[in-house]
């Protein structure tokens, strides 16, 4: 399997607090991961280092051998991430937002429009895409924030919590865009605190706890093929208890 994203050693102390701890992770062709864990565990930090928000205690992180930070640029333009709070500019329209996000990554007008007009369309977004995207709702910011990271093509895409805020409809339609996105040789890591989702999407599982990994296989290995139910081998790993 061919590697695309590879953090080894991955380490990020916020003074006393150890947010992540010597965390090896790797997302190859094809892999949809699902990060979870319960709050403070460590996921945000860990999508924050990957994308080169937040510059890592130790460790490195590597895109297609493209190494953060000695090769940040080539490194940047392999990957798209979805924040778990869209940031959509003041005075741009969605269809401007997405033109000016996949223009920094240097991509040609006539590319962005064959890439983002049948996603707006999936998204029910056609009527909305020339209107002030301030004005959109939060589900359609976050929306149009993935149409905009998938609009540069890259081989990556990082999402926080990329289904909150979405209707149900619009939720399925963003799992069917994810599939597609990594049967087409992509890979894709997104955070969440819906197990019912990672099981049904993710290739692999990831799970975290206090800053460490704790667990990963597929869904089918985590469960024992069925023989347990996701959320009890989650409260297992990661010490949390059901209430
Ligand atoms: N900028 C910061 N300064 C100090 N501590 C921080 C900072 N960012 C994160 N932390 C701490 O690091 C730990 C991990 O936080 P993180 O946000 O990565 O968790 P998370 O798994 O994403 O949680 P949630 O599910 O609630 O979003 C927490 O103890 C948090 O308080």
């Amino acid at each position: 399997m061919t590697i695309l994203l590879e953090a080894y050693n991955l380490h990020r102390a916020f003074e006393k607090t150890v947010a992540v701890h010597h965390v090896d992770l790797t997302l190859s062709k094809g892999e949809i991961v699902a990060l979870l864990g319960p709050n403070g565990a460590g996921k945000s930090t860990t999508m924050r280092m990957l994308t080169a928000l937040l510059e890592p205690t130790r460790g490195s992180v590597t895109y297609l051998s493209h190494r953060i930070p000695e090769q940040i640029v080539e490194a940047k333009r392999q990957f798209g991430y979805v924040a778990d709070q869209p940031m959509i500019m003041p005075y741009l329209t969605g269809w401007e937002y997405i033109q000016f996000v996949a223009g920094l990554y240097g991509c040609s007008a006539d590319e962005i429009k064959k890439r983002a007009t049948p996603l707006i369309e999936r998204f029910a977004l056609t009527e909305a895409i020339h209107k002030k995207a301030t004005g959109y709702s939060h589900g359609m910011q976050q929306k149009l924030a993935l149409i905009a990271q998938l609009a540069h093509d890259p081989r990556v895409l990082l999402a926080d919590e990329p289904t909150v805020g979405l209707d149900p409809g619009s939720a399925s339609e963003m799992q069917a865009i994810f599939r597609e996105y990594a049967q087409d040789g992509n890979a894709i890591l997104l955070s969440t605190h819906l197990l019912d989702m990672a099981q049904h999407l993710a290739t692999r599982i990831v799970m975290m706890t206090r800053g460490r990994i704790v667990a990963s296989g597929t869904p089918e290995e985590l469960t024992q093929g069925g023989a347990r139910s996701l959320e009890s081998v989650f409260f297992q790993r990661t010490g949390e208890v059901t209430l």
